[in-house]
């Protein structure tokens, strides 16, 4: 049973997601399965990828090791799910992630490591998925999890140019796979509070999070997933090519507002004097 979609609203697809063993991937693996998919968790922990598909009810859910950042793995991987299932309808690009470091510090392992996990690894797993199943079997849908701000993550100088990549690769393959009716978008978080998130940054940043949001809270796992369900469901088969920001606001003005240096004398926003005519 599905808190927001009606039950097997994806009856009979087969979905990878990358980084199913946790945060996002691990909801969004859930709630594919919820709507009736076939779902296979890749990541390069088998434990927590087995800790998923122990949380669907349904059993539709299976866990492959895959490090996306080696070809000869990703092709193994896409290989058994064709082989076992025949199919595959939609690709999750979620696994990624990235350090926070000044950009001066960050040694060229440091950068290329990252570039290779976001921006490296999407592609493998979408050209793979792409060629060996969705252009044989006649069409597919690929959603990318990005990051906001779109207007550059300072201290993840790796990481923005990476999202940016690969929002740059889902539009243009819309352009270029149009003709396959595969369906490429992005979705981009802002500030999702994932055990990730919550424990792996120092804890100004995190404590402090939730205030640098003009709805001024974080954003939940399930918001996201449920955005990737409903491109997964008839509801999507139109929308390809875009990037999806879901925020509270952060992608267009960091904190509430009106600043405090911007309030009016009685606390509410400025407002100014309105004028006679032509003065
Ligand atoms: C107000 C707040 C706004 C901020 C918004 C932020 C929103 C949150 C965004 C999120 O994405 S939360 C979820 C993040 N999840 C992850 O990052 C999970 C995946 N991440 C990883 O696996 C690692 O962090 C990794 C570094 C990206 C990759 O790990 P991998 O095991 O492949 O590499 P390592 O062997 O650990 O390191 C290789 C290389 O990278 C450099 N490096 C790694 N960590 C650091 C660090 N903390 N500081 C500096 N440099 C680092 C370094 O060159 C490593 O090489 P060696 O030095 O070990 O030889
Ligand atoms: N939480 C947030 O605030 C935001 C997150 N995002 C992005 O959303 C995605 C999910 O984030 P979140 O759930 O918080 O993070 P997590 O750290 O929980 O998830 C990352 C997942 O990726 C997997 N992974 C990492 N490296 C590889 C690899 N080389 N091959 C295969 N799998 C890999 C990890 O599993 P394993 O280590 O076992 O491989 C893990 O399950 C990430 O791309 C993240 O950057 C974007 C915006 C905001």
């Amino acid at each position: 049973m599905n808190e927001i979609f009606r039950d097997g609203l994806l009856d009979g697809q087969v979905a990878i997601v990358t980084g199913g063993g946790s945060g996002i991937g691990r909801v969004t693996a859930i709630e594919l399965a919820s709507l009736g998919a076939h779902v296979v968790v890749f990541g390069r922990r088998e434990e927590p990828l087995t800790e998923t598909c122990a949380l669907v009810p349904s059993g539709r859910c299976e866990a492959v090791v895959c490090d996306i950042r080696e070809e000869d793995e990703v092709d193994a991987a896409v290989d058994g799910v064709l082989a076992r299932h025949g199919r595959i309808d939609l690709l999750v690009n979620n696994a990624g992630g990235q350090f926070l470091t000044p950009a001066e510090l960050i040694t060229p392992k440091g950068f290329r490591t990252v570039i290779r996990l976001n921006l490296e690894g999407t592609w493998l797993m979408t050209h793979a998925v792409a060629t060996k199943a969705m252009i044989p079997g006649g069409g597919g849908k690929v959603v990318s999890i990005t990051m906001t701000p779109h207007t550059g993550l300072p201290g993840m100088t790796h990481s923005s140019a990476s999202r940016a990549g690969i929002e740059s690769l889902m539009k243009t393959l819309s352009i270029e796979w149009a003709r396959f009716d595969i369906r490429l978008n992005a979705i981009a978080p802002g500030i999702v509070g994932t055990d990730t998130f919550l424990t792996k940054y120092p804890s100004q940043f995190v404590e402090g999070a939730a205030e640098t949001v003009p709805l001024q809270r974080l954003g939940t796992p399930e918001q996201i997933a449920w955005m990737v369900c409903q491109l997964a469901s008839p509801a999507g088969d139109y929308t390809t090519g875009s990037v999806i920001t879901i925020d509270g606001a952060r992608d267009n003005h960091i904190g509430a507002w009106p600043p405090e240096r911007e309030l009016g004398p009685d606390g509410k926003p400025a407002q100014e004097v309105r004028r006679p005519r032509g003065r």
